[in-house]
């Protein structure tokens, strides 16, 4: 057998006869295309869908033939690991000086490795034509004979000799027994066969370790007394292993379940050279798999340096074979625990960031261990070496097996392996030999100072760095979460919380216009588009739901009368069409660095399925940010109403007196014609949201509710000419806005309180103003948001506002870090920006001069949408930064202000990010 090497992303393959209905399909693949394997999951509601891990390997150990071949794997994996350390610890043992000792151990390693590299590819073929059972049998036989024979002749020559054979025959042991696995298990066990065969082949080092050691004790307390033990201690190790092998052999031969394969295919592995070019082309294109395949030849490569210079460092140390043993053990108890443990205790660290850290942290621990002049001290390290070995291991192959497409996954793998073996025979082969070049010298420091400085010290040291390096390097490469601390949220992990999942900075800038019914959205959203048009940069308008094709469908279902839905079938419909509008729409736009309005957000689930459906805030919350991947707007404008008179404007709207603005057109939002965002706006200039409800007639049409004063005199609440009742169904009116007066209350307190709670991203306005107030409020508020962003850089990335869920408040308001908008400039001094190609020359609201007609509420009368660009681009002019506390809330100081048009809202973060209040 040979170096293990994991096998559990190659499952093999059940003779065709065999494959289950339904099952794996493995006939028909055209010549030449990649193997693909699909391993069905057990039946819906089966109960294979409920156990747990540990109560699946118990159900596959308990089927005879898989417990006899487990068995048969469990000691040929001790034999192989009690093997490698007999092996090099005799070929060290039958050299004389320090140099040829280093030499001897290097070759037994590349020995074990070579067969590998050139025959690995042919063994599953040859495996595939012969009978398994016999296969196995007869190599297990030759294992026992070869490895008995070596304290038998007991010179370098033969053991290298013998280790390359029995290397030879292990390769064709290896794919006999994974071919025959599904011959045994039924295929709902396949995976979980798999992984208790990789436990197996790991988890039995340290034992074979620990066997190892007490051997050699064994031996030479016995060696003052049995002359047998006296010339080479090794021997009871290697007879003890050989024994296993035979064994194994006994095990097998009783095994009747396996046989001759039924099909024979000639391309059951991809040769190296192809394996090489096929996903060498893959792995150079992705950064993930660049790193993550740099970062797994660095970790091999200082693991190799560990094992190929074990022997000697303990011996420097003042160790013997013992301590050899257990400094062996020490990395594989390491590496189990790495694996078993590191997954749970960093839980959600993100895995991209963990695969690199842990490598860098291998590396360090590496350097102090090359370094420690203290064996049990040196052992603790390797625990420590291992440990992060281990979690490397298990993340990178996570994230290969999640990250890779299935149909580049096989020859990902198997570049790996291959790449994996030419990696630890370059290390295994000059690793000692630099160590002999380097030869044994010390520093005498002071007189009592001793530093070493012998080929050993400096080999690790090299492997120390090396690791660092490469850690760093795949680090860099993976890192999606680029500018959000990296301690604080390791520290959280520890903690066992889960680190504010902060998402990659984006050049972008994100609003969210939210409310109620009636609140004005839509107009606002309209009259923001135009306005920010002028500022150069791409400005992409949308809503929820029906952001997208498919929320538009979406949206038809929800907002349908007739519909009936279950409450909690109704949030994950919003949930679903915020998934596909995030990453179809807003995250490419974010990432091109428009700027993204959103006529509702991820706040409106909270408000209406959290507070007015009573689902529970938290719940919704939770929802919502797993479906945005917790994508929060950089600033949420609440258009807050009295939910009785929104109502009044929707009815009013409903009944054809009332005004709905159209839905912007791909043209109009700035969209780039041709983008495939999958926005129903972008590829239609079309109304479809309310169309497609199909009921909402009059919604679509502009300007105010007449009926309701727009001239910002109105009265909260009293402007209810006309309106039916809350919650009787009238025509035009839609499924949610036909709810009760009581429910559309509560989603008013529902958005009220998450902007109380949350005001870092909240700007509350009160909507119950002219549409022109309200624009220009909304100017202002943008405005600081924008300069912010000049003031970071045209188009320079801005850290993304994220849910934290760490947060253990009870809140579904969940702490957020937006950045921060300076205070926008007061109103009466208008201000120009300069223009720049990624920034928005934009100005905020108007001064009185601008002020709003109240004849021609709809229409921008002087108002901020005829800030003329041109003068705007012109400008250079930059405002004078507010006076601190010259204006809060809706005081005015310049008497000539309209008190309406000048207002600063309140709650208007500050650039230290705190609300005013
Ligand atoms: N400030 C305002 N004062 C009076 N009427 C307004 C004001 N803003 C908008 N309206 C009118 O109220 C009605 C609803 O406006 P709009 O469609 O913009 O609201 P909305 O919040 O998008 O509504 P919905 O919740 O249905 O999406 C329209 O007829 C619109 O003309
Ligand atoms: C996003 C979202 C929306 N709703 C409700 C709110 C409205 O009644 C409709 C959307 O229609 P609009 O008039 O175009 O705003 O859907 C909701 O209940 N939950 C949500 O998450």
């Amino acid at each position: 057998m040979g170096l293990p090497v994991d096998d559990a992303h190659n499952p093999p393959r059940p003779p065709a006869s065999t494959a289950p209905a339904g099952g794996r399909a493995w006939s028909n693949r055209p010549p030449g295309s990649p193997p693909v394997v699909t391993v069905p999951s057990p039946p819906a509601g089966s109960a294979d869908s409920h156990r747990s891990t540990e109560g699946d390997i118990r159900a596959v150990l308990r089927i005879p033939q898989f417990r006899r071949l487990w068995l048969a794997l469990t000691l040929s994996s001790l034999g192989d690991w009690m093997g490698l350390l007999a092996t090099t610890a005799l070929a060290s043992s039958l050299q004389a000086g320090f140099s040829e000792k280093a030499y001897a151990i290097g070759s037994v390693l590349i020995v074990r490795l070579l067969p590998a590299l050139i025959f690995g590819p042919f063994a599953g073929v040859v495996a595939d034509r012969l009978d398994r059972r016999l296969t196995m049998v007869v190599a297990d036989v030759l294992r026992f004979g070869l490895f008995a024979s070596i304290p038998l002749v007991g010179t370098l020559a033969w053991l290298l000799i013998a280790s390359l054979l029995i290397e030879c025959v292990s390769l064709f042991w290896n794919p006999a027994k994974d071919a025959s696995v599904p011959n045994l298990v039924p295929v709902q066990r396949l995976a979980t066969a798999n992984t208790l065969s990789l436990i197996t082949t790991y988890g039995s080092a340290p034992l074979g370790a620990a066997i190892f050691s007490l051997l050699a004790t064994l031996s030479r307390a016995l060696g003052s007394s049995v002359s047998f033990f006296k010339t080479s201690p090794l021997d009871l190790a290697l007879y003890f292993n050989a024994g296993t092998f035979l064994v194994s052999a006994v095990v097998i031969f009783g095994l009747r379940g396996i046989g001759r394969a039924n099909r024979l295919d000639a391309e059951a592995n991809p040769g190296l050279w192809s394996s090489i070019t096929e996903g060498l082309r893959f792995v150079g294109r992705d950064r993930m798999v660049r790193g993550l395949v740099v970062g797994i030849l660095g970790g091999f490569a200082g693991a190799g340096c560990v094992v190929a210079l074990g022997r000697l460092y303990v011996q420097i140390l003042g160790g013997g074979d013992s301590a050899y043993g257990v400094l062996f053990g020490a990395v594989f108890v390491g590496l189990a625990t790495g694996m078993a443990l590191g997954p749970r205790v960093l839980g959600d660290y993100s895995r991209s960031r963990l695969f690199g850290l842990s490598v860098t942290a291998a590396g360090v621990t590496m350097l102090l261990v090359a370094v420690v002049p203290n064996l049990v001290l040196a052992c603790v390290l390797v625990v420590f070496v291992g440990a992060f070995a281990g979690i490397a291991w298990v993340t990178g192959y996570t994230l290969l097996q999640a990250g890779v497409s299935d149909e580049l996954r096989g020859r990902t793998f198997a570049l790996v392996q291959s790449l994996v073996r030419v990696d630890l025979l370059l290390v295994l082969a000059v690793a000692p030999g630099l160590v002999g070049l380097i030869g044994s010298h010390h520093l005498d420091l002071w007189g009592h100072l001793r530093v070493r400085t012998d080929g050993v010290t400096i080999v690790l040291l090299s492997g120390g760095l090396l690791a660092v390096a490469v850690g760093l390097f795949a680090y860099r490469q993976m890192d999606e979460r680029k500018g959000v601390a990296v301690l604080p949220e390791l520290w959280n992990a520890l903690l066992g919380r889960r680190a504010a999942p902060e998402r990659p900075r984006h050049a972008g800038l994100f609003i969210a216009l939210e409310g109620g019914e009636g609140s004005g959205k839509s107009t606002q959203v309209e009259r923001l588009r135009s306005w920010l048009a002028s500022s150069g940069r791409e400005v992409v308008v949308t809503r929820e739901p029906g952001g997208t094709a498919l929320g538009v469908k979406l949206r038809e279902l929800l907002l349908d009368p007739a519909a009936r839905l279950h409450p909690r079938t109704e949030a994950l419909l919003y949930a679903a069409d915020r998934a596909e509008h995030v990453s179809r729409v807003i995250e490419p736009a974010l990432a091109r660095g428009a700027i993204v309005v959103s006529d509702r957000f991820i706040d409106s689930s909270i408000a209406y399925q959290g507070a007015g459906r009573q689902l529970g805030a938290d719940d919704i919350a939770m929802l919502s940010r797993w479906a945005t991947r917790s994508l929060l707007p950089d600033v949420t404008i609440l258009l807050d109403i009295p939910a009785r008179t929104g109502l009044a404007r929707v009815r009013a709207r409903a009944s054809g007196n009332g005004s709905r603005h159209e839905r912007p057109t791909d043209r109009d939002r700035g969209g780039v014609p041709g983008r495939d965002d999958s926005s129903p706006f972008s590829r239609h200039d079309a109304v479809p949201s309310r169309q497609a409800a199909g009921k909402a007639a009059g919604k679509d049409r502009d300007g105010p509710t007449p009926g309701v004063d727009v001239s910002g005199a109105s009265t909260p609440g009293a402007s209810t000419p006309g309106a039916e009742a809350p919650g009787a169904t009238a025509p035009g009116v839609d499924r949610i806005e036909a709810e009760e007066l009581s429910f559309h209350e509560r989603v008013r307190d529902g958005f009220r309180q998450l902007a109380e709670r949350t005001p870092d991203r909240y700007v509350v306005l009160d909507a119950d103003r002219s549409p022109d107030t309200v624009h220009n409020q909304i100017r202002n508020v943008v405005t600081g948001y924008l300069r912010r962003g000049e003031d970071d850089g045209p188009g320079a990335p801005r850290p993304q506002a994220t849910s934290d869920s760490a947060s253990k408040e009870p809140s579904a308001a969940v702490p957020v870090r937006p950045p921060p908008p300076e205070r926008p400039a007061p109103p009466d001094r208008p201000t120009h920006t300069r223009a720049s190609p990624d920034s928005a020359t934009i100005s905020p609201a108007p001064g009185p001069a601008d002020s709003v007609s109240p004849a021609d509420p709809a229409g921008p009368v002087g108002s901020a949408d005829h800030a003329d660009p041109s003068d705007l681009a012109r400008g250079t002019e930059r405002s004078e930064p507010p006076a601190s506390g010259t204006r809060t809330g809706t005081e005015a100081t310049d008497p000539t202000d309209d008190p309406e048009t000048a207002w600063v809202p309140d709650n208007l973060p500050t650039a230290s990010g705190r609300s005013s209040r």
